[in-house]
């Protein structure tokens, strides 16, 4: 579903069909989630169906407000706007990301307590996190700045930083190929989107050495870990630890069962243990791998403070690169996650990791916080 696609009408005298009493549009305070005063933003539009009840019910994407009277009503409207938090809603894969136009301060306007509310899929917007579009830093275009679900702030976000550059290129009415420099916890980040609309991401390079990923098992290969045994409750994995920013534990196996099968996993109760395991001192994300092709992996994944998501970006990423470690794949590979398919690759070149995939408006709206 891509509402914004179809966000195409412009709000005019004719178009608006206002009760009696009130007789202009400007009487109202309707809200344009790309609201900023930076340079060249969309114009306030709609959909034909965002006022169609001539009982006055509005509906603003998915966000809806219902009042009976028509002056009560434009106050409540005008009263929201005050503390009230425009957002965007992206998913890539499934990830999804209440992301935020925050290019006017380098202040995120949601504290991490807030975060948390507005993840909460019950009480809230619903996300496993929340992304702040700032200003460049360090020469770049773009800030990029995260919230886990539960208020903790990574690095990076591979899935994110997707989402970002639609969210920067539908915030500016850009069509077509675009690329972006974007500044984040891990450093440079440059997402490209394609002629298909697909995002294609140079992720950096990987890092390896123990404890810059950072975890305190002991390096076995050159400076970094690879097939090491952790044991987690009572079971001995091999695992290989790779940062993509972000530290990931990945593993193809155990102790007498060296080829998962990932459908098959508890991940509710093995994750936990994994990301809050002695040996990871920045807690960890963990990937549960099985390899179908030297070129074709799947892999599900329990995130550092999301917990069970359907796509990890950077987990792919650390994914590939692991198993070309452990000799298990090229340097190519497709990597199923539950909500789809990541190409990566890493490219002997310039040791950087590039991740293809999308990234889709899901719907906008307002929240008051
Ligand atoms: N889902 C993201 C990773 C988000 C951050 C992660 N939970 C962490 O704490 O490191 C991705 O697509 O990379």
């Amino acid at each position: 579903m891509s509402t914004a696609a179809t966000v195409s009408v412009p709000i005019t005298s004719s178009n608006l069909r206002l009760p009696s009493s009130i007789t202009s549009p400007s009487s109202f305070s309707l809200i344009n989630p790309f609201k900023s005063s930076s340079s060249s933003f969309p114009k306030l539009t709609t959909t034909t169906s965002l006022i169609r009840n001539p009982n006055f019910r509005f509906s603003v994407s998915a966000m809806s407000v219902a009042a009976q009277e028509t002056l009560s009503q434009t106050a409540f409207l005008d009263r929201r706007e005050s503390g009230v938090l425009h957002f965007v809603k992206y998913h890539g894969l499934g990830n999804d990301f209440i992301m935020v136009n925050n290019l006017e301060s380098m202040e995120p306007k949601v504290t991490p307590e807030q975060a948390v509310k507005l993840c909460d899929r019950n009480f809230g917007i619903g996300g496993d996190g929340i992304i702040f579009a700032m200003p460049g830093s360090n020469g770049t275009d773009y800030t990029m700045r995260i919230f886990n679900s539960d208020g903790s702030e990574p690095e990076m976000c591979g899935n994110g930083v997707r989402c970002f550059a639609k969210f920067i290129a539908d915030l500016n009415n850009l069509h077509g190929r675009q690329s972006f420099t974007v500044h984040t916890g891990a450093g440079l980040i440059v997402p490209e989107i394609q002629d298909d609309g697909k995002v294609k991401v140079d992720m950096g390079e990987p890092v390896l050495k123990a404890s810059d990923v950072p975890t305190k098992l002991p390096a076995n290969k050159d400076q970094s870990v690879v097939k090491a045994k952790i044991e987690v409750d009572g079971v001995n994995w091999n695992v290989t630890c790779v940062s993509m920013g972000n530290p990931h534990c990945i593993t193809f196996g155990g102790e007498g069962d060296e080829n998962l099968v990932v459908d098959e996993l508890n991940l509710a109760d093995i994750g936990p243990k994994f990301e809050h395991h002695a040996m990871f001192p920045a807690r960890t994300n963990t990937e549960f791998v099985q390899v179908f092709s030297r070129s074709h992996l799947k892999m599900r994944v329990w995130e550092r403070g999301a917990g069970a998501t359907l796509a990890c970006g950077t987990g792919a990423c650390a994914v590939v690169v692991a198993a070309i470690l452990e000799g298990r794949s090229e340097r190519n590979c497709t990597v199923d996650l539950p909500g789809g398919p990541l190409e990566i690759e890493w490219r002997e070149e310039d040791n950087h990791v590039y991740m293809t995939g999308p990234a889709e408006v899901v719907f906008y709206g307002s929240v008051q916080l």
